[in-house]
This record gives C-alpha cells, structure tokens and sequence, in this order.
C-alpha cells in the first residue's frame, strides 16, 4: 500500500477516468474548437483537458480574428498535461502553423496515447481559412501516418487530394480509399455538406471494409461545431475502451440527436448556430415554469391522488387535481400505481400546467422516469424505490425529493441522500396502503425532533385529527398528506376547503 494524498489507496485500486486531449482553437462563439469538445466530452462522460493552438475571435456569422498561441507555448501545454495525466486518446482540431502541428508530432513521439484523432480543420463553414495551404505537407507527411482515424468533412478531403472534386457518395468513397493510401488507420468522411441529401451520410473505410453510415438529416440552423463535436465523441468512445466502427456509430448518433433536441435554440444572429450537447438548454418561456425553490411551507396541504379513489367516483386525474387545487391544496403528487406509462406522462404534463398555472408544485410518486419525461417539480419515493441520492443524480439539484420514512435512521439518510423534505406515517391506520406499520403521534414527533429536514404527516389524516396532528408542536413538521379524505369523497374541492380550514386554525397555520 502506498501514501497517496493522505489516502491509502494502493495504485491498482486507483479507478481509471476515461481522458481525452483536444489540442484545437478556441471559439469565443463556443459553438465549435476547444469549447464543443469540452461539451462533446461532458456529455458522452469522459474527462477532457484542453492544450489551445489559437484563439479566434467567432460568432454566428463568422471568424472576425485569430491570433495564433506561440508554438512553445503549446509545446509546454502539451507537456503539462501530458506529463502527469494519463491521457488515453489525443484529438486534434485547429492546427494553425506547421510549427505548432510538428511540434505536436514530435511530443505525441514522446509521450505516446492509445489513440490520436485527427479532425483536419482547415476551413470554417462561414468560409474562414483556419489553416492555410501551407500546413497541408506537414500534415499529409507527418500527422496522417499516426492518427488512428481521420475525419475530413467534404472541403477538408478535397483539400488534403490536390483539389479532387467531391460530389457524390461514391466519390466519397474513392476519397476514403485515398486518404487512406497515406497513412491513418481509418478515415471517416464527412458528408453534412452533401448537396441534396435528405440524410446526413459519412463514409468510414478502414482498409478493408467500407460502412456507409447515415442518419435523418435534422433540418436545423444549429449546426455550427458538429465536425469537432464528431470528433470529440469519437475520440470519448476509443478513450472508454470502444473499437473505432463503433465508436464512430454511437458519436454520430449523439450529434443527431444533439442537433435534433437543439432545433428551437436561437442564439446569435448569424447563418449557423451552436447547439446544446448536454439536452438541457430550455427556452425562456419553459424556464420560467417554475422559479421557486423548494419552500417548505409549501407542504401544508399535501394532496396525493389515488388512481383507484378516482376510478370509484368516475373521476380524471385532472379534474380531481383541479378540485384539490381549486379547494387550497398547496402541493400535489401523483400516485398511479395502475397506470400505463404513455397515459400516466399525458395526464402528469396536463396537470403539470394546471398546477403551475395556480403556482403549486407537482411531484410523481415512485416514477423518476415519469418525472424526468415531464419535467414535473420532483419525485416522492419510498423505502423500496429507488434511492434518493440515485434519483438527485438524475434530476438534478434544483429538482424536489421527498422520502418516507418511519424512523429517525431513515430520516437521518433521507438528509445525507440530499432529500428536500420526509413524508412520515401512517400516523393513523389506513385502508390506502396494506400492511402499513402506523408510527402514532409519538413515532411521529421522534422522527421530526431527529429530522434535519422539513416533514410532512400522512396516514389516516382527515378533518378530524388534523388538528391533533400539528398540535405535536414540532417546528419542523410543516404539513399534513392526505388521500382518502379528499379523494374517497363525493366533492373533493369541498373536503379540500374544509381541511385548509382546519389547517389554517392549527399552530402552523396561525405561525
Ligand atoms: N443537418 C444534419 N443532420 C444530421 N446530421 C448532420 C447534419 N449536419 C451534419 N451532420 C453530421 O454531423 C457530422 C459532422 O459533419 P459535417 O460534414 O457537418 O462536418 P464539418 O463540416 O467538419 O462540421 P463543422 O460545421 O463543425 O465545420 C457528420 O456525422 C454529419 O453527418
Ligand atoms: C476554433 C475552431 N475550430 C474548428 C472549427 C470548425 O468548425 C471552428 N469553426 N473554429
Ligand atoms: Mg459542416
């Protein structure tokens, strides 16, 4: 065993991130260069140091200036990073000068990678020249022979075989066949800029066998960085451990959907705009659904529905969460426990803009992938659901996680899960779970004195004991939950009304 930063960690034990190197320009647009690649990497999870060989000042409409980065400077950047991590794939982009691409050559010599993927950049789809003519020789002589794949897009093959014109799918063909004569172990061909082509079509020949790969055409402006987003994610997959024709088919599926999912994003007022690599960018409209954080004042008035409750008095999911909300209810969550998927993500996103029409939060019980689908406001889950640090990881920070639990312990781990709030009960027996332990009123002040968190009662909750409950005096106990008193009820928007009143003259309600 070894000392290793005050841990004991022996090396063998050291888990290996995947990394990949980007040796490019920067684009101050950051559609395209050194900042698609940070996000290609982020999205397909593999870690990305960067070593910058020019800055270009860049927008949607084009490359106003380059300013190239000295060559030493990038041959220290190079050994910086390569020196101490282990990086397992090198990808190029923007090389600038002959200097900087030997330069890179001699020092991948030196510190050799599992892979190198070379996007032979050359010029921007505005028309801007990224490296000139000039470099065309050190490339072919040099860099070719040790890349592992090539990824020229149609202008960049035809400038690499003396001006060869390129037109057609066969000719890209022949071109692969070409470029492959001189060196690198697979040359992919780009076909995005193929004229009258519904697909996107792109040709990987690897020697032997040609693999003609398309996919829709998206129609889009937003396609400004999809050749360095490409190679990027080519260059994730080979780090992860993927053979290269594979590696190649999962990268140009992600920029298609990356391009499908970025249709509607309007930045900038050039020809050709960036899109979103993470599918997380929102529209302002959307954005503004909900702009609260968690309160938790607002559990007060807790409403969780029950697909059986409504089936017995013919009523729709909808109309029973319009009652509840029209009677006071200051939160919902939807519990269907019979509901097919399609028809439980249709109702959750009608009620979803119901309820944030009249500012009150939604939650799914149980269906993270529910919630996520619809972007609802959180989940609430169970001892036996899925975990709440699991379902934080895959909604996010800003997203509500309420947990049950019965005991201080479960209360203790619901806190260092990262939960928003604790549903705890049955405070009373109830028909709506079977086989419910109750905790009474005592099991339930024990957990809210030992609760970090907000908490909400259920169980057996109703215009009788309501007040009973809030008069356990806990600061922390913000609310009641409750179903059958509402929704195993002639007039739901009644029985809400009336419970808020109880609510409303109870110690919360009066602090
Ligand atoms: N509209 C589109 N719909 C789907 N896929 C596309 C579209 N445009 C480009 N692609 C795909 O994106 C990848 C990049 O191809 P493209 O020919 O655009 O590279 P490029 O010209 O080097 O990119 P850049 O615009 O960054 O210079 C290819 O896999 C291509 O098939
Ligand atoms: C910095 C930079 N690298 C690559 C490209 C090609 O898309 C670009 N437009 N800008
Ligand atoms: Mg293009």
């Amino acid at each position: 065993m070894q000392e290793k930063g005050g841990s004991t960690l022996s090396d063998d034990s050291r888990t290996k991130t995947p990394h990949v190197l980007t040796v490019a320009g920067s684009d101050s647009g950051a559609g395209a260069g050194i900042q698609a690649d940070l996000k290609a990497c982020a999205a397909r999870r593999v870690y990305c140091s960067t070593v910058i060989t020019a800055l270009t000042a860049q927008n949607t409409v084009g490359v106003q200036g380059v300013s190239n980065v000295p060559e030493d400077f990038v041959a220290q950047q190079l050994k910086s990073v390569l020196s101490d991590m282990q990086v397992d794939v090198v990808k190029t982009g923007m090389l600038p000068s002959v200097g900087i691409v030997k330069t890179l050559c001699k020092t991948l010599r030196e510190f050799p990678v599992h892979a190198l993927v070379v996007d032979p950049v050359m010029v921007s789809t505005s028309g801007d020249v990224l490296a000139g003519p000039s470099i065309l020789s050190t490339f072919l002589e040099e860099l070719l022979p040790m890349a592992d794949i090539i990824t020229p897009n149609l202008k960049e093959a035809s400038a690499l075989l003396n001006g060869m014109q390129l037109e057609t799918v066969d000719d890209m063909r022949s071109a692969a066949r070409l470029l492959h004569n001189m060196g690198p172990k697979n040359v992919l061909v780009k076909g995005g800029d193929l004229p009258d082509s519904s697909d996107a079509v792109d040709i990987l020949y690897n020697g032997h066998n040609f693999y003609e790969l398309r996919s829709p055409r998206i129609r889009t402006r937003n396609s400004h960085g999809t050749g360095c987003s490409l190679a990027s994610s080519i260059a994730a997959e080979v780090a992860k451990g993927y053979p290269m024709l594979s590696a190649v088919k999962v990268a140009k599926r992600f920029v298609e959907t990356a391009l499908d999912y970025s249709k509607e994003i309007d930045i900038g007022n050039g020809p050709q705009g960036p899109f979103d690599h993470l599918l997380r960018l929102k529209s302002h409209s959307q954005a503004c659904h909900r702009q609260q954080p968690f309160d938790p004042s607002d559990l007060f008035l807790y409403a969780v529905t029950d697909s059986r409750m409504n089936k017995r008095w013919g009523r729709s999911i909808i109309d029973a969460v319009k009652a509840a909300i029209d009677g006071g209810a200051t939160i919902i969550q939807l519990r269907e426990k019979d509901a097919e998927t399609k028809d439980f993500m249709e109702s959750a996103k009608a009620c979803l803009r119901i309820c944030h029409l009249h500012g009150v939060p939604l939650l799914i019980n149980d269906r993270v992938d529910v919630a996520i689908a619809c972007d609802a406001d959180g989940v609430h889950v169970g001892q036996s659901d899925m975990p709440a640090r699991v379902a934080r990881t895959l909604l996010g920070p800003e997203k509500i996680i309420g947990v049950s639990c019965k005991t201080p312990e479960q209360a203790e781990q619901a806190w260092v899960d990262g939960a928003d709030y604790i549903g705890c009960g049955g405070v009373y027996p109830t028909n709506t779970k079977e086989n419910n332990i109750t905790v009474g009123l005592n099991g339930l002040k024990t957990v809210c004195m030992a609760s970090k968190l907000p908490v909400v009662a259920i169980g057996g909750i109703g215009v009788s004991n309501a007040r009973a409950v809030m008069e356990i005096c806990a600061s922390n106990l913000k609310g009641v939950a409750v179903v059958s008193a509402l929704f195993d009820r002639e007039c739901v928007q009644t029985e809400t009304r009336k419970l808020h009143e109880v609510l409303l003259g109870s110690n919360i309600g009066s602090t």
